[in-house]
Formats: structure tokens, C-alpha cells, sequence
């Protein structure tokens, strides 16, 4: 901590703490009270109408604006590129007294990153790049390093990395800390955001005691999902996850990033979690450096519904390029 407020990981990394099982040994999950506090969410706190605009422009600026598809080219790269520099409408902006608007980063697969770094020059857009055998990080460890020290290579500025679920599903924590202890080494100055598969599992408390080591062995971030698993973000794993950062924030001073990702699609999914995140870690969280949106659909709700507001009309979905 520094004057009370949490250390943000841009000016300073997690350093991460030796492998400490203590501090997640003992935890139990109350699954049937945290369904019922997620649920609530949305019912229970609406934010005003009227910010809700700038609730929306915050979620835009904390996007890493996805695509991760096998038929992905270049050319997909740089129109993802493009709505990730100016992401809202200029007339819009102006409307709502802002300018210079950008996604938090893109996120690509590997061989795409260099495609990105180029039509991202000069917008101070960074570009992450998924390794370590994404999704499924069912690779050998030397191979999954290299990935990430390939994707350095071609100018990754920050990596999404897969943990090995069957560390988690075998309850072996010090074989999945040495893991992510090599990635977090290979990362070298790279932010490393660490994908947890949390539909993967089985238990909220294997997400809590995975995520307790995740950050132990220095991510800057922790992520719900790769969107690619059969359930992927919600908002009971959020807040499990959510209260493990804080218990690190309590014991270590270090304030770790959260990422959820995964079928987040609507302006209402990206109003629900900034109040997560606004109710279970506070105001100081609701920023890039530490709040990031995977999506590769959710631009799109976003910006209709600005329009609206702008407007008081909906458009016409063909006039809102996908986001
Ligand atoms: O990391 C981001 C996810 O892959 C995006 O998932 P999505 O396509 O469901 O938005």
C-alpha cells in the first residue's frame, strides 16, 4: 500500500511471495450465498441513468477488444485494430465531453500479434497475446515457453496464459506455482495475465485456492475464462476471485488486476461487473491497469446503446461495425 491506496501493477509488478498454502488452506465457499449475491446484483443496485454513459465509456477504455478464431487473418487484425483505436463514434465523443478514446488493448492469438503491433503504431493501444498453449495448455512446459518468448518476440506487450487445470483438479498447488513461476519469468517485462478456465474447476474454492497461487507466483492479473470453455465468465466465480484479491491486497500491499472473459455480449454485462467490481474492491479497480473486459462481441451492445443515449434513438445495427 501506498498512502492507503492499492499499488497499481503498471507502475510496478507483482513481485509475487513464495508458495504460501496457509493462506488458502482452510477456505470454504459459501456457493449457495454467493449465487444469491450475484444474483442480486443487477436487481439490487442500478446505477443512475444518467451515468450511465460514463459507466459505459469506462467499460471501453478497460476492453482488450478479442478476436481468437482459427480463420483469423491479418486483414481481420487490422479492422480489429482500427475500432480498438477510435471505439466510439468522434460526434458521439465530443457529445459526452471526451476525446481520445481507446480500448484497454487486442488481444490475438501469436502469429497475429505482429499484424496488430503494426496498425496498432503509435495509438498506445497494447497489444496481449494468448500463449502457453491456449486454450486447453495441454503442451509440454519448454513449449508453452517458447510460445510466450515467440510472442515477445514479434512485440507482445502484455500474455494471457493458460494454467494446467489437472494441477488444480489434483490439488497439486506447488507443482501449478512452479508453472507459473517459469511463465512469469519467461513474461520478463511482458504483463502476465493468467487464465484460470475457471468452468474447469469443478469447485469455487479450487478458483479460490488457484487463483491464491496465481497470484503468489506473480501475475499482474487474474482471468476467469479463455471463452472458450463450456461456461466461461460469471459473476459467482467473479466474486470469488474478486475476494481473493483482496485478501492479497490485505496480506501483501499488491493490488492484482481482474479480467473477466467469456461470453460478455451486452452493455448490461459490462454494467454488472464494474458494480462487482465497485462494491467488492472499490473505485481505485475500475481502470485499465487493473480491470480488463475479454470480449470479442460486447463493443457492439456498447455502442448502440451510447448512440442511444446520444441520439435518443437506436441505429440501425448495420451502421455499428461489430465490435
Ligand atoms: O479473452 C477473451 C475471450 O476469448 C473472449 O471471449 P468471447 O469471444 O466470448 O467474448
Amino acid at each position: 500500500m501506498e498512502n492507503g491506496k492499492p499499488v497499481a501493477s503498471h507502475t510496478r509488478r507483482n513481485p509475487g511471495v513464495p508458495l504460501r498454502m496457509e493462506w488458502f488452506d482452510g477456505i470454504r465457499i459459501n456457493t449457495p450465498a454467493s449465487e444469491r449475491r450475484a444474483a442480486s446484483l443487477p436487481a439490487r443496485r442500478s446505477l443512475k441513468k444518467d451515468w450511465q454513459a460514463a459507466w459505459l465509456l469506462n467499460a471501453v477504455r478497460c476492453i482488450d477488444l478479442t478476436t481468437l478464431s482459427g480463420d483469423d487473418t491479418p486483414d481481420r487484425v487490422a479492422r480489429l485494430c482500427a475500432k480498438a483505436r477510435a471505439p466510439i463514434e468522434a460526434g458521439q465523443l465530443a457529445t459526452l465531453g471526451v476525446q481520445g478514446l481507446t480500448t484497454g488493448a487486442v488481444c490475438v492469438y501469436p502469429t497475429m500479434v505482429a499484424a496488430a503491433k503494426r496498425a496498432l503504431e503509435g495509438s498506445g493501444v497494447p497489444v496481449a497475446s494468448v500463449a502457453t498453449g491456449f486454450p486447453a495448455g495441454l503442451m509440454p512446459l519448454d513449449l508453452r515457453l517458447a510460445e510466450i518468448r515467440y510472442a515477445l518476440d514479434q512485440g507482445a506487450d502484455e500474455i494471457d496464459i493458460v494454467i494446467s487445470r489437472a494441477h488444480v483438479l489434483q490439488g497439486n498447488w506447488s507443482a501449478l506455482y512452479d508453472e507459473l513461476c517459469a511463465m512469469r519469468e519467461a513474461c520478463g517485462a511482458a504483463l502476465m495475465k493468467s487464465i484460470l478456465a475457471t468452468g474447469e474447476l469443478k469447485t469455487l474454492e479450487n478458483v479460490a485456492k488457484a487463483s491464491h497461487v496465481a497470484m503468489q507466483a506473480g501475475s499482474d492479473f487474474i482471468k476467469t475464462s479463455t471463452g472458450k470453455e463450456p461456461v466461461n465468465a460469471t459473476l459467482p466465480v467473479s466474486l470469488t476471485m474478486l475476494r481473493t484479491i483482496r485478501d492479497y491486497r490485505d496480506q501483501t500491499g499488491f493490488a492484482v488486476g481482474f479480467k473477466p472473459a467469456g461470453g460478455l455480449r451486452t452493455a448490461k454485462d459490462a454494467l454488472n461487473w464494474q458494480v462487482l467490481m465497485l462494491e467488492e474492491l472499490g473505485r481505485d479497480w475500475l481502470r485499465p491497469d487493473l480491470f480488463r473486459i475479454g470480449a470479442s462481441s460486447l463493443l457492439g451492445d456498447i455502442e448502440r446503446q451510447i448512440s442511444h443515449h446520444v441520439t435518443g434513438r437506436y441505429a440501425a445495427a448495420h451502421r455499428l461495425a461489430a465490435g
